[in-house]
């Protein structure tokens, strides 16, 4: 039954239910009843697997097709009118010329399946920041998955509005030929198809809550991120809270769920979970900055979560959760990833659901970017400001990724215009996130290089102008917890550990302590960095905070050639904070 008589929706809901011709419509109300009976289905029919359910109670797996994995960045595009508008970052096409290809692909696409309306909010539901979309689907996976991790169904209803978000996916028949994941931003629509992998269809997540948002965002004067929001509670009882942005599957989940180390938490610290991907950060009435995370659930990097790297996480998926691309545990029905444990099921079946076993394996159980949909509620540490409709203040912003050599441990830009700067070189060695070779160094502007719905140069000068209505800015760091010795192993324990750098930041941001000035930026004196009760010397983490001059040289190269993509789009603030860095690396 339809959920609403708005106009506006009923007739967009017509014009698709007649593109893609589904057996049948049926809307999404949210309820657990008809959540449970969709599970029933997608257990029936194979598209999800039941797992034990007394020591996993409500968690499902999923296995997408072996081709359908990641984030296909190659087939994601950005249409909007003029070409320039989405710059040389994103791909682009004419939308005309998208519309028309796309409804040749989507016709007849939904024949003998059945669409389900998805109406679902971004933000706290009734919030004056909250946003509202629909994404009419056919797949049961996508719909559960929603729900955990957006508010969907009945309760958005009523807030659907003239500018709510249109969202259509269908699966097809998953050719990675014909996959497309499209934004268009003039007209606030969604298209994705042949796939049915999370970071592709979840459309709450990267199509609407970064693309589409960070379009929003600018013409209303907010930044949509691809950012975690932790908060950190101090012996004296006051949480401050900070955002950090690091690429896809770089630490974002781990960070905003840090177990503070044991000599910490005697002291009292203690640490809260807002959000661990995306940050909704606007201007508040006093000056500071305030962020809000628009999301319901994590969808998390299942390979490397252990009882000792992310307990928080792993507790989070104990129940109520859907696992997609993980090892299947044939003894007891549960789910196994690497690194969960020392011990591999003696029985197991693998990402693809071949059999498989310690001795004979040819390839990873899990596949490297299996995940977890977990509901936030789940979460042992999360904030008591979760479902605050005003977010929280931001005393500092981290930018971060997985350099083996050139960052330091943690630096911190000089002002506001070098942190943005700071943020626009960010690189990182690639991972499993998206598709393409792993390892490999790429530039990565403020984690949003995959994210970012409009011309990146644009979106550096909107950094910049925020500066104007922002009386009291965080401050901004960059952390790498990623160096590597000759042997190839990280130097610094990082995980709970990187407790001893957040509260340096914090330190900082609270003129608690000094620093020295460097080439680069502020960084830690060696003694201010509490080493206490880990097995890291004072020489090594020197080390960790040396500048080797060499390789920033070599770095600002690899800069200028980042930037000479965007002519003269590039804002002069970054130009000239790019000359004031060589300039200090001159002998
Ligand atoms: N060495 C080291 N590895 C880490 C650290 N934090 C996270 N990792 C590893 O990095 C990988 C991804 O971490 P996540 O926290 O899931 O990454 P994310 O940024 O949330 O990723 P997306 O969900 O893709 O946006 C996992 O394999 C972690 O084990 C750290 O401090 N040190
Ligand atoms: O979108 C996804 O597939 C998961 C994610 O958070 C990322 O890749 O940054
Ligand atoms: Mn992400």
């Amino acid at each position: 039954m339809e959920l609403t008589k708005n106009r506006a929706v009923l007739d967009w809901i017509d014009q698709q239910v007649k593109l893609t011709q589904p057996d049948q419509v049926i809307w999404i109300d949210g309820s657990e009843q008809q959540l449970e009976a969709l599970r029933k289905e997608a257990c029936a029919t194979g598209e999800l697997h039941e797992l034990n359910q007394e020591k996993l109670p409500g968690c499902y797996l999923h296995r997408s097709d072996p081709s359908d994995v990641a984030r296909v960045e190659s087939r994601t595009f950005i249409c909007c009118k003029k070409q320039e508008d989405a710059g040389p970052t994103n791909n682009w096409m004419d939308p005309e010329e998208m519309y028309a290809k796309l409804h040749r692909l989507y016709d007849g696409s939904m024949k003998g399946r059945t669409m389900y309306v998805i109406p679902y909010c971004m933000g706290v539901v009734g919030s004056p920041f909250a946003k509202y979309g629909i994404e009419l689907t056919d797949s049961i996976y996508v719909v559960l998955n929603m729900a955990i991790m957006t508010r969907a169904g009945q309760k958005a209803v009523p807030y659907l509005d003239e500018q709510f978000i249109k969202g259509l996916h269908a699966r097809a028949n998953l050719d990675p030929e014909e996959r497309y994941i499209v934004q268009f931003p003039e007209d606030n629509v969604i298209m994705s198809i042949n796939s049915g992998y999370g970071g592709n269809v979840l459309q709450g997540k990267k199509c609407f809550a970064l693309r589409i948002a960070s379009n929003l965002g600018r013409q209303e004067g907010w930044l949509a991120e691809h950012m975690l929001i932790l908060g950190i509670q101090n012996p004296q009882g006051e949480v401050r809270y900070i955002t950090g942005a690091f690429p896809s599957a770089c630490g974002k989940t781990n960070l905003a769920m840090l177990i503070p180390p044991e000599g910490y938490q005697k002291n009292g610290w203690k640490c809260w979970c807002v959000g661990d991907d995306i940050a909704w950060i606007r201007v508040g009435e006093d000056g500071r900055l305030w962020a809000v995370n628009p999301e319901k659930g994590f969808f998390g990097v299942a390979p490397g979560t252990n009882a000792k790297s992310n307990p928080n996480a792993l507790a989070t998926t104990q129940k109520g959760t859907i696992f997609t691309n993980v090892a299947l545990n044939l003894d007891d029905n549960t789910v196994w990833w690497e690194k969960l444990d020392k011990h591999p099921p003696e029985h197991a079946l693998d990402w693809r659901g071949n059999p498989w076993s310690p001795e004979t394996a040819q390839g990873p159980a899990a596949h490297p970017n299996s995940r977890f949909t977990a509901p936030a509620e789940n979460c042992p540490c999360i904030s008591p400001e979760f479902n605050n409709p005003h977010g929280v203040p931001i005393s500092a912003i981290i930018f971060g990724g997985r350099r083996a050599k050139t960052a330091p441990l943690v630096y911190q830009s000089r002002n506001w215009r070098h942190g943005v700067f700071v943020g626009s070189i960010m690189a990182s060695e690639k991972t499993a996130a998206a598709e393409g070779t792993v390892g490999e160094t790429r530039r990565d502007p403020m984690a949003m290089l995959p994210f970012c719905g409009y011309h990146m140069a644009d979106y550096w000068q909107h950094w910049l102008d925020m500066e104007r209505d922002i009386a009291h800015p965080p401050k901004i760091f960059n952390v790498n917890w990623f160096r590597t010795d000759e042997k190839g192993e990280f130097i610094w324990p990082g995980f709970g550990e990187n407790m001893r750098v957040v509260e340096w930041i914090l330190k900082r941001c609270f003129d608690e302590v000094g620093a020295r000035e460097t080439e680069i930026g502020y960084l830690p004196n060696p003694e201010d960095i509490n080493l206490e009760g880990i097995d890291v010397s004072r020489e090594t983490l020197a080390g960790l905070l040396s500048v080797d001059r060499d390789l920033w040289r070599k770095e600002t190269e690899g800069i200028h050639s980042f930037y000479a993509q965007f002519g003269d789009k590039l804002p002069q603030a970054l130009r000239e904070e790019l000359a004031g860095l060589e300039d200090r690396l001159k002998d």
